[in-house]
């Protein structure tokens, strides 16, 4: 005898027989459908609730931050360890190149300092660990954390009265953006801005110096570029992220009295670069025996960069922190005008990309194997020149290492730092 179930769902149409056939078929496929539709429901509502949970606790997935242990070292590290004029820095991308070296600096004339770094992927993180031992060796606490996350700001800011901020953190490379454009936006508009209102509404505000870029000078072609030739031509989103930067900045200044400082660097290089730069992938490629490619502009023009040593940025980064002047608000409410400038850190000496090579060859003993092609499209301009005159007169600004010198510098660290020095040439 057929079950129920059998009668009611048979396997084979040909089963049904009964004169509710017809009726039978319809309630058992209009109760599939609903079954289904309330399986899918469910498993979308799952994926929902899920997702909003990894997105709201991301940061307890990835928070290092927070106790009495974590607020001791933020405290000690933000300690001013001299008799007169210190600071006390909030360091921001303080495992990045820039900021590494910035730290540094800064710490061992006594004032305080405290990191914040994100540790993102986008080159090696390795490399920003190995950075941040270096810092803690020298007593700079780094916080594990990210620009946007304002939380963590305004808590590093109740618990440190940071004087000044040396902000750093962004994302760089210029044609990077085309493969990742979200990601500029994410560190260089909407950290920026997270960043500014909190420093903003702390009290009493820092000063803050950030770093804009020789970028923003686009498709300028007067030169050497001047702090006030027209910068409304980007070539790059990455360009286009810190023109928005120095305007974002400048609204800061005006509505809530923040002192700010705006550093275009032109091509920073040295001992603990970014592997990204051109610099640094040709001597990996040369010393690997990989080919390298060279780009080159209209009518084989050679592109030329004006190369600016890390030493010499850290000095003008400095220079500009011990010049900032006072932000005049407090709370939130502007009581004054208060400093707005931007200065071009430069080295004023351009120099071709061949030549860069040539350098580097010297200095590896070894000979590049060179794919010349034409400049893609993808953001790079053909040349940067800085006029250095207004850094130099505001804080005596002058780069003092050659590309030949500084590239030799850079290379001596590379072998060492990646074992070449104990036989790996
Ligand atoms: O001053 C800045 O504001 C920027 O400087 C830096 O950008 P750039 O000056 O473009 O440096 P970098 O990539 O080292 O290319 C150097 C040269 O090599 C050429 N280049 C590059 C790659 C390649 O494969 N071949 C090549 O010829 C290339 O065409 C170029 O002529 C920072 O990365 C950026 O974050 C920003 O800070």
């Amino acid at each position: 005898m057929p079950s129920l179930e059998e009668e009611l769902f048979p396997s084979t149409p040909g089963k049904f027989k009964d004169r509710n056939r017809h009726f039978h078929r319809c309630f058992a496929s209009t109760s599939t459908m609903f079954l289904w539709a309330l399986f899918l429901i469910a498993l979308t509502a799952s994926y929902l609730c899920f997702q909003s949970f990894m997105d709201s606790g991301n940061r307890y997935f990835t928070a290092t931050w927070g106790g009495h242990h974590w607020e001791k070292n933020v405290i000690n590290s933000a300690q001013i360890r001299r008799s007169h004029g210190g600071m006390s820095v909030l360091v921001t991308g303080a495992a990045g190149f820039v900021g590494s070296h910035v730290s540094l600096a800064l710490k061992k004339r006594g004032d305080g300092v405290v990191g914040i770094d994100n540790f993102n992927n986008y080159y090696d993180p390795s490399l920003k660990k190995a950075r941040k031992n270096l810092l803690n060796q020298n007593s700079i606490f780094i916080v594990d954390g990210d620009i946007n996350d304002s939380k963590l700001l305004v808590k590093l800011f109740d618990i440190a009265r940071f004087t000044h901020v040396m902000h750093l953190a962004a994302q760089a490379g210029v044609r990077y953006a085309m493969e990742n454009p979200g990601s500029y936006i994410h560190s260089n508009i909407a950290g920026l801005v997270t960043l500014l209102e909190v420093c903003k509404n702390s009290n009493p505000q820092p000063a803050i110096v950030w770093a804009s870029s020789s970028s923003v000078y686009g498709l300028n072609e007067k030169v050497p570029f001047s702090e006030s030739d027209r910068t409304d031509q980007p070539a790059s989103l990455y360009a286009a992220t810190k023109k928005a930067g120095e305007e974002i900045t400048h609204t800061y200044n005006h509505i809530y009295g923040l002192s700010i400082t705006g550093l275009r660097f032109f091509t920073v290089y040295g001992p603990w670069g970014r592997p990204d730069m051109a610099y640094f992938s040709f001597t990996r490629n040369i010393l690997q025996g990989k080919p390298i490619t060279v780009y080159r502009g209209k009518n084989r023009v050679d592109l030329a960069r004006d190369f600016t040593y890390i030493d010499d940025v850290v000095k003008g980064c400095i220079g500009s922190l011990d010049t900032s002047g006072k932000s005049t608000g407090s709370g939130g409410k502007k009581r004054g005008p208060a400093p707005y400038r931007i200065f071009n850190l430069g080295n004023t000496s351009p120099v071709t990309v061949p030549m860069m090579v040539a350098m580097l060859e010297k200095h590896l003993k070894v000979k590049a194997k060179k794919n010349f092609v034409v400049m893609p499209g993808n953001g790079d301009v053909p040349f940067t020149h800085a006029n250095i005159s207004s850094a130099r007169k505001e804080f005596g600004y002058k780069p003092t290492t050659d590309l030949q010198t500084g590239l030799k510098k850079f290379v001596k660290w590379y072998l060492s730092y990646y074992g070449y020095d104990q036989g790996k040439l």
